[in-house]
């Protein structure tokens, strides 16, 4: 296995600290951090450490159910639920070796909760932290209405969770501990190469459980960015990760960059080996809203009809890769990457 080309970038840190007298010059930070980077991380965003640690828990206490519990909610198309080893990225042909849990705010939820006795106060709590991150998410959206010349509240609105149509989702997420005594196969992915698809996604990492990394730019040499340079963005606690997704990236007519990133499968000195647990949650477009940037680059769609396109991309992609590998082995199930993703 050739080493990991590695480069080293600073990823923006950008204070929400004082929001409401410093939002000319956080739109600015963001603006440019979209522009240039599509990656930066939040500090003072107002979710403390102890709020972020017990959703952790919260979500380490799911994931060490049994599999039969945890089938009773399994991933649906509606974009809820659980799955393991099943999402296939068109980067790898392989899956994820990873089990994870999306829970939303609506009706698509219906049956993706589990019974209230398996773990009391699981779905208050959770839905709790869900609304937390909406509101750190509203004030970026604010901050990038007002960059793109938008009324303040334009993405706000496009994106609202009281809605029956809201699609927004909190993904937990468990990467399985790797033996670090034996050579993992090559066929081995935790994350593969992939961009997410969505508005802009809030990534909660866990101190020292490393793994997460960028392709710097949307200008990746290879396809999905596999073996070019990456950058490794190292979780620190009490901190978001952000990052620009394809939606907002044609929302702004490209202004802004939607980042390749991945979960590196440990393999080399100095990788994390252990379990990695972390929580992403993906704004989505209500699925009536009209998506169109300023200068129209491209004609309008609705929030249905761009996650609809965005995933027969992803599906024509993971024919053409699997068309070209050898021997592939693909899960019964499919998980759509980018439908929270
Ligand atoms: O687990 C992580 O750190 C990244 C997850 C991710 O990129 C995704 O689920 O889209
Ligand atoms: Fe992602």
């Amino acid at each position: 296995m050739a080493p990991t080309k590695y480069t080293t970038r600073t990823i923006p840190k950008i204070s929400l600290h004082d929001f409401p007298n410093r939002i000319e010059e956080i739109t600015h930070s963001l603006i440019t951090a979209a522009q240039t980077d599509g990656f930066f991380t939040l500090t003072n965003h107002t979710i403390s450490t102890p709020e972020i640690e017990s959703q952790f828990a919260l979500s380490e206490s799911f994931f060490s159910l049994p599999s039969d519990t945890k089938s009773l909610v399994p991933f649906s198309h509606s974009n809820t639920g659980w799955e393991a080893n099943a999402q296939v990225r068109p980067s790898t042909g392989f899956a994820d070796r990873k089990e994870s849990y999306q829970m939303q705010f609506g009706s698509a939820m219906e049956g993706s909760w589990l019974p209230e006795s398996v773990l009391p106060g699981f779905k208050v709590q959770s839905l709790e932290f869900m609304r937390k991150c909406q509101s750190v998410s509203e004030k970026l959206m604010l901050c990038f209405a007002r960059g793109l010349g938008f009324e303040d509240d334009y993405f706000i609105k496009a994106h609202d969770i009281s809605r029956p149509e809201s699609q927004t989702v909190l993904r937990l997420l468990h990467y399985f501990p790797v033996d670090p005594s034996v050579p993992v196969p090559d066929t081995y992915y935790r994350a593969g190469a992939h961009v997410d698809w969505d508005f802009l996604t809030l990534l909660f990492q866990r101190p020292h459980q490393s793994g997460l990394e960028i392709c710097p730019g949307r200008e990746a040499s290879t396809a999905f960015a596999m073996g070019d340079t990456w950058t490794k963005v190292e979780p620190a606690e009490g901190e978001i990760v952000c990052n620009i997704g394809d939606l907002l990236m044609s929302w702004s007519d490209d202004r802004f960059k939607s980042t390749f990133h991945r979960v590196k499968t440990p393999q080399e000195v100095g990788d994390w080996f252990g379990g990695r647990y972390s929580m992403a949650y993906f704004n989505q477009p209500c699925t009536d809203v009209v998506i169109q940037g300023p200068g129209k680059k491209y004609p309008a769609v609705t929030g249905r009809e761009f996650t609809k396109r965005a995933m027969e991309r992803n599906f024509r992609a993971l024919d053409e890769k699997k068309r070209g590998l050898a021997e592939v082995r693909v899960e019964e199930v499919v998980v759509p990457e980018g439908v929270a993703v």
